[in-house]
C-alpha cells in the first residue's frame, strides 16, 4: 500500500487538490474532518477542550464554538500548543481509522490530507509527500476571500504553521498553486501519474493482499514442513 502525505499551508489549495484525485477515483482521508469528528459533542476530545477551555467555548446547542476557539488559538501560541496536545492522539487515531478501513477494502494508493503533515511528524509514515505550494500574496488574498477575515487574523493563522517555502524545500513533490485552476489540473495529471505508478515490492507486501500471501505462504510452509514434505 502506498500512502501519499498532502499537505501545504493554509488556504494553499488542500482541498482543490484533494477534490481532484476523488474525481480520479483515489481515496482521500482528510484530518481536517477527523479533526472536526473528534470534536463532535459528547467525545473524548469534547470533553477535554471542555475541561481546558471552560464552558464558555460552547455554542448554545451544546457543540464547540469553533469560530471562538480558532480566534484564542490563532492569537496565543499557549493556547494552540495546549489544543494540539490535546487533540493530537484523538486525530492521529482517527486518521489510522479511516487508513485502516480504506486498507481492509484493498486500497493500494490512499492520500492523506493532513495539513500539520510536517509539523505532527506524520510525514515520516507518507511516501511521497506532496506540497501544495501558493505565493505568499495570493495565499493570503484567498484566505481573506475564503473565510471573510481581515489581514491581520490571516496573517496570524499562517505564522501558526511551519513556512510554505520551508515545505515545498522537503516535498517530494510541488504543485504550485498560484495560477488558474486549469493550470493546477494540468500539474496534477502528472502528479496522479507519479503517485498512481506501480508499487514497489515493499508497498505491495504493506498492501491486505501482499500481507494474506504472506500469511497463506508462511501456513502451507508451517503445514508442509510439518507432514515433513520440505
Ligand atoms: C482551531 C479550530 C477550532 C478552527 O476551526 P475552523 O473550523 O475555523 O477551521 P478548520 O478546522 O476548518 O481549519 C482550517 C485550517 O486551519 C489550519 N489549522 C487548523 N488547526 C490548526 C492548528 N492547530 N495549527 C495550525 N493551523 C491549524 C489548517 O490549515 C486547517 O486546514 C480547528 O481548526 C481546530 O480544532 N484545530 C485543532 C485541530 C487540528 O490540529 N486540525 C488540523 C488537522 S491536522
Ligand atoms: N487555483 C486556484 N485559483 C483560484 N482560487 C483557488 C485556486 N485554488 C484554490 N482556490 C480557492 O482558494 C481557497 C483556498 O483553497 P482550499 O480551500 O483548497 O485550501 P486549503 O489548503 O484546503 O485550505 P485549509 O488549509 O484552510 O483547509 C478556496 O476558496 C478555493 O476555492
Amino acid at each position: 500500500m502506498r500512502l501519499v502525505g498532502l499537505t501545504g499551508g493554509i488556504a494553499s489549495g488542500k482541498s482543490t487538490v484533494s477534490g481532484l484525485f476523488k474525481s480520479a477515483g483515489v481515496p482521500v482521508v482528510d484530518a481536517d474532518v477527523v479533526a472536526r469528528n473528534v470534536v463532535q459533542k459528547g467525545t473524548g476530545g469534547w470533553k477535554k477542550i471542555v475541561k481546558a477551555f471552560g464552558n464558555g467555548i460552547l455554542l448554545e446547542n451544546g457543540e464547540i464554538d469553533r469560530a471562538q476557539l480558532g480566534q484564542i488559538v490563532f492569537s496565543d501560541p499557549e493556547k494552540r500548543k495546549l489544543l494540539n496536545r490535546l487533540l493530537a492522539p484523538h486525530i492521529s487515531c482517527g486518521i489510522f481509522w479511516e487508513i485502516l478501513k480504506l486498507w481492509v477494502k484493498g486500497c493500494l494508493v490512499i492520500v492523506v490530507d493532513i495539513p500539520l503533515l510536517f509539523e505532527t511528524k506524520m510525514d515520516r509514515w507518507t511516501d511521497p509527500v506532496v506540497v501544495v505550494w501558493v505565493d505568499p500574496k495570493t495565499q493570503i488574498e484567498r484566505l481573506m476571500s475564503r473565510d471573510g477575515c481581515g489581514q491581520e487574523q490571516a496573517q496570524s493563522r499562517i505564522d501558526a504553521q511551519l513556512a510554505l517555502d520551508w515545505k515545498k524545500s522537503e516535498a517530494d513533490i510541488v504543485i504550485d498553486n498560484s495560477g488558474s485552476l486549469d493550470d493546477t489540473k494540468e500539474q496534477f495529471q502528472e502528479v496522479l501519474k507519479q503517485v498512481s505508478g506501480p508499487l514497489t515490492w515493499k508497498e505491495s507486501m504493506m498492501s491486505r493482499d501482499g500481507l494474506l500471501s504472506i500469511v497463506v505462504c508462511t501456513a502451507a510452509g508451517v503445514l508442509l514442513a510439518q507432514k515433513n514434505l520440505l
